[in-house]
């Protein structure tokens, strides 16, 4: 149960309390800012951000690596600094790099992690072995891991991060730079995992598709800061919908955008041709534009539509597309790496 300390509004079945974390690297990079969030037992839920957001830095403060520089969390009751140890008995991690070694087999990889982790020398074959059966991995697991695809590392990665039965699994980017069948491969094993019952998933992610599809709650971060939470659906709705419509057209520019400067709730994000628009409700608003084109003489080739998502409550908070803010973060890092005599 939560201790009290945690504060107000913090459930009985609340997993994860964080409270004001902040953490500030060495040469002045502020990673966090503030951070709070509260993640529920059983709860699948995604830490979403551009890359440089602070996600990394929020899931090595809540695995124990590194200490907040102020502020509290807890995992499961179990305090973050003061009982690291606590927690990580009732962890699993697998982070964003990669965990195992290439020149060893599968088998060889879960029987180190095995014996680290503390699993009993007599149960040790047969917990190895289960699990690699389980991630899909009992015919290669004799090979070196240096013939596997990302996908089987990744399942084995995540197999040994499921050797000690974690009640908390944390993820981070677990699919990032696999293809979707290898992806969904992933998120089977995960899912299945966490169906098991009791088991809190959280996942680093900047898939916006993995955190709609998967997560029941999705924290949204920018710049060490949470921007936004809730269920997916929730917080694409409470950002006034919005979906984006890309118009291929016959015709002169001048003409189309003329056509649609009469259409209200449109908005030209993106004046060319296909032009891009954004429209606060799209049932209402496509009509609307497709008659006043076509009344324009300006005829219509191609079109498609994107439901509002995720991308779209980002861009409405921050004013800028994930891929911005990814450019602007990495300007920073490099403005503060010059400042502090290490560009480069
Ligand atoms: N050990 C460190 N020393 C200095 N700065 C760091 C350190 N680790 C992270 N940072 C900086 O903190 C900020 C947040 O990084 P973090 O890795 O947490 O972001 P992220 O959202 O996980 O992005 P990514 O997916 O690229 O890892 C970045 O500006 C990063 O350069």
């Amino acid at each position: 149960m939560a201790p009290s300390s945690m504060g107000e509004g913090v459930g009985r079945s609340s997993c994860i309390v964080v409270r004001g974390v902040s953490k500030v690297f060495s040469g002045g990079v502020r990673a966090l800012d503030g951070v709070s969030m509260v993640v529920e037992e059983g709860e699948i839920h995604a830490v979403l951000g551009p890359n440089g957001a602070g996600k990394t830095t929020l899931m090595r403060v809540l695995t124990t690596q590194i200490k907040p520089s102020s502020g509290d969390a807890w995992v499961l009751g179990r305090h973050v600094v003061k009982e690291a140890a606590r927690v990580r008995e009732v962890i699993g991690y697998v982070p964003q790099e990669f965990s195992v070694w290439t020149d060893l087999t599968g088998y060889e990889n879960a029987m180190i992690y095995a014996k680290l982790y503390g699993v009993p020398p007599s149960e040790r074959r047969r917990v190895v072995e289960d699990m690699l059966e389980f991630m899909g991995l009992g015919e290669a697991k004799h090979r070196l891991v240096k013939t596997y695809s990302g996908g089987m590392i990744r399942r084995l990665e995540l197999g040994i991060a499921l050797m000690t039965k974690p009640r908390v699994l944390f993820l981070d980017e677990p699919t990032i730079g696999l293809d979707p069948r290898a992806r969904e491969l992933v998120w089977s094993r995960i899912l299945e995992y966490a169906g098991e019952g009791g088991v809190t998933v959280v996942f680093n992610t900047h898939y916006m598709d993995e955190a709609e599809r998967f997560a029941g709650k999705v924290t949204v971060m920018n710049r060490g800061r949470v921007i936004a939470e809730g269920a997916p659906r929730e917080l694409v709705e409470k950002a006034g919908g919005g979906a984006t419509v890309k118009i291929e057209f016959d015709g002169e520019l001048e003409k189309a955008l003329g056509a649609l400067s009469g259409v209200r709730g449109v908005e030209v994000v993106s004046a060319g041709n296909p032009v891009v628009l954004r429209v606060e409700d799209l049932e209402v608003q496509v009509a609307g534009v497709f008659r006043a084109l076509l009344g324009n003489g300006v005829n219509v080739k191609k079109v498609s539509l994107q439901p509002p998502s995720l991308e779209d409550v980002f861009l409405r908070l921050t004013g800028m597309t994930f891929e911005e803010a990814e450019r602007s973060s990495l300007r920073e890092v490099a403005a503060t790496r010059k400042a502090i005599g290490r560009g480069g």
